[in-house]
């Protein structure tokens, strides 16, 4: 049992599998792929990757691939708390450049689904937050790129100003989202 979701982007899906609780605590599939493909969630993830951060009020983003290393990914949370965001970087689509944003967290069990024409990026919501996503492609140095977390022209809604922010040196210089080139159409 799976509940898909679409988010205001049709691409962007919320998933939620279902979870088995009895007195000892909860049992889930978090992932199986002939159930995901059923539901129409039909990818061929190849890599798993984790980051844990310290602080709430870390944002690791805005992140993507391009092709021929374009990565779907599937973002859940193992413990603490996430707002989970997708940029719209498809220049024909009339969602280019709008953004979506779910609470992801270990309690709620959500999982969010963000296809290749999408810039990823999150920001804790708690301390020792854990993240573990899979995604369909290896991870490419040369193709990993990405767009300014609080670019005004994207205006995301973060829970934290740019002061509060815990960030890496790489993503306090990545460009503006009018800067981008067109990546995927
Ligand atoms: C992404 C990645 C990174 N690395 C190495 C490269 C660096 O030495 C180190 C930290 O990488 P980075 O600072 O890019 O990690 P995050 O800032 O968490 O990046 C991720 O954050 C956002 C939320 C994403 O959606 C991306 O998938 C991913 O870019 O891990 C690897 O060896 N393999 C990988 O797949």
């Amino acid at each position: 049992m799976l509940t898909v979701t679409p988010t205001a982007i049709e691409a962007v899906k919320i998933i939620v599998p279902k979870g088995f609780a009895d007195s000892r605590g909860v049992f889930c599939e978090t992932y199986n792929h002939r159930r995901f493909v059923e539901y129409g969630v039909s990818f061929d993830f190849v890599q798993d990757n984790q980051s844990s951060s310290a602080r709430a009020g870390t944002i690791r983003g805005l992140h993507f691939q391009s092709h021929p290393a374009a990565q779907d990914k599937l973002v859940r949370v193992l413990r603490g708390r996430i707002l989970d965001v997708a940029v719209d970087l498809r220049r024909t689509s009339p969602t280019y450049g709008r953004w979506v944003a779910e609470e992801l967290s270990a309690d709620n069990g959500k999982q969010l689904l963000v296809p290749v024409g999408f810039a990823h990026g999150f920001c804790t919501l708690e301390p020792e937050t854990l993240v573990l996503y899979k995604v369909t492609g290896y991870y490419a140095p040369a193709h990993d790129l990405g767009v300014a977390w609080n670019d005004p022209d994207l205006a995301i809604d973060w829970p934290v100003s740019a002061d509060q922010a815990v960030l890496s040196e790489k993503d306090m210089q990545l460009p503006s989202f009018r800067s981008l080139p067109a990546y995927f159409e």
